[in-house]
């Protein structure tokens, strides 16, 4: 079952906020119901949100045939509804660019972002896989952060495709998967994909992940991306700066796994890019009560900016890129 899809003129997704206890398919008929849809985390992860955004400007091309200036509204509502992830911008305006052709191929454009995200993380894990066995040698230990996997892609998966790859090589010894407050991604997602591939893993708090790289529990970090910039920082979940300092202390390699799509080029660096700051609900309510006083004062970023410094390889489809040793995504140098 792919996580998001386009059947009989709407698109179907799985709605991520029921997870793991429920697995339930929405289907969104409309641009509105999309832009909550993305708002609400109901579809998230960078490359569905390409899939999604390109689907959502072929729903507006259907819903309103020889209406552009109706279609570039709705790119447009459909384009802000979260800010960080570049591959939502990138889907919207893959699928807008061919709407001169008429909706039928501004429908084609967005299936095939769908079919592409599919082969790219195919590819990429499979790279990320051979990169990691040769570098740290098998079995692995991979220490995880938030939700990277086919839940964040239309299927596959980007930090957790390469966990995919290792498992079937018989190259992967344990997943350590971080939780993720305050949304628990990785404990609503991540363990759910884990347990579905039979991967063997335990689950931590966020402020754990350190000490399992200072004790040598895990030989490895693999995550996501929501954005790359030129000079190879990287934008992900809050708590992945973190987990690279203490990668870094710990001597464990830091890899991102991540489609070119995520790679920005027209932003220069982490400092430039607007991250996501959302409700503070979401840090001060948990299981329908309150977890800290009323009116507490929050600051809930969803996003962090990992400097290229601390990046020991990107992981594409295409190339790895070693940002810790010179490596930029703007140039041909990949590192060492
Ligand atoms: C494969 S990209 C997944 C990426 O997206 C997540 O953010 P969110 O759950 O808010 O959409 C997180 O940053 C993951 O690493």
């Amino acid at each position: 079952m792919r996580t998001i899809d386009w059947r009989h003129d709407r698109i179907v997704a799985i709605d991520q906020t029921r997870l793991p206890h429920e697995l339930v398919l929405m289907e969104i008929d409309t641009v509105e119901g999309l832009v909550d849809a993305v708002k609400r985390l109901v579809i998230r992860g960078a490359p569905a949100l390409g899939a999604a955004g390109a689907l959502g400007v072929a729903l507006a091309a259907r819903l309103g045939p020889g209406d552009p200036a109706m279609v570039a509204t709705a790119a447009a509502a459909i384009r802000t509804a979260r800010p960080t992830a570049v591959n939502l911008a990138w889907g919207v305006d893959r699928a807008l660019a061919r709407l001169p052709e008429g909706s039928e191929a501004v429908v084609a454009e967005a299936l095939a972002v769908l079919e592409e995200d599919v082969a790219c993380n195919r590819a990429l894990s499979a790279r990320g896989a051979s990169w990691l066995t040769e570098r740290v040698g098998a079995p692995l230990a991979v220490q995880t952060h938030c939700n990277a996997g086919s839940l964040a892609c239309v299927e596959w998966g980007t930090a957790l495709g390469v966990v995919r790859a290792l498992h079937d090589r018989g190259a992967l010894a344990h997943v350590y998967a971080a939780e993720t407050r305050p949304l628990l991604q990785g404990a609503r997602l991540t363990v759910w994909e884990l347990a579905q591939m039979g991967v063997p893993h335990t689950l931590v708090v966020d402020s754990a992940a350190a000490t399992v790289l200072a004790r040598g529990l895990a030989t490895a970090v693999v995550v996501g991306a929501d954005r790359i910039t030129a000079n190879g920082d990287v934008i992900n979940k809050v708590g992945t700066y973190p987990l690279a300092l203490a990668a870094a202390q710990a001597g464990v390699p830091m890899v991102v796994a991540a489609p070119e799509s995520t790679i920005d080029l027209s932003t220069p660096t982490g400092n430039d890019v607007e991250i996501e700051v959302r409700g503070g609900d979401e840090i001060v309510r948990w299981g329908g009560g309150e977890v800290a006083p009323a009116g507490t004062g929050t600051l809930n970023f969803a996003f962090d900016v990992t400097p290229a410094a601390l990046v020991t390889a990107i992981v594409t489809e295409r190339r790895v890129i070693e940002p810790a040793t010179g490596g930029r995504p703007d140039s041909t140098v990949t590192g060492q």
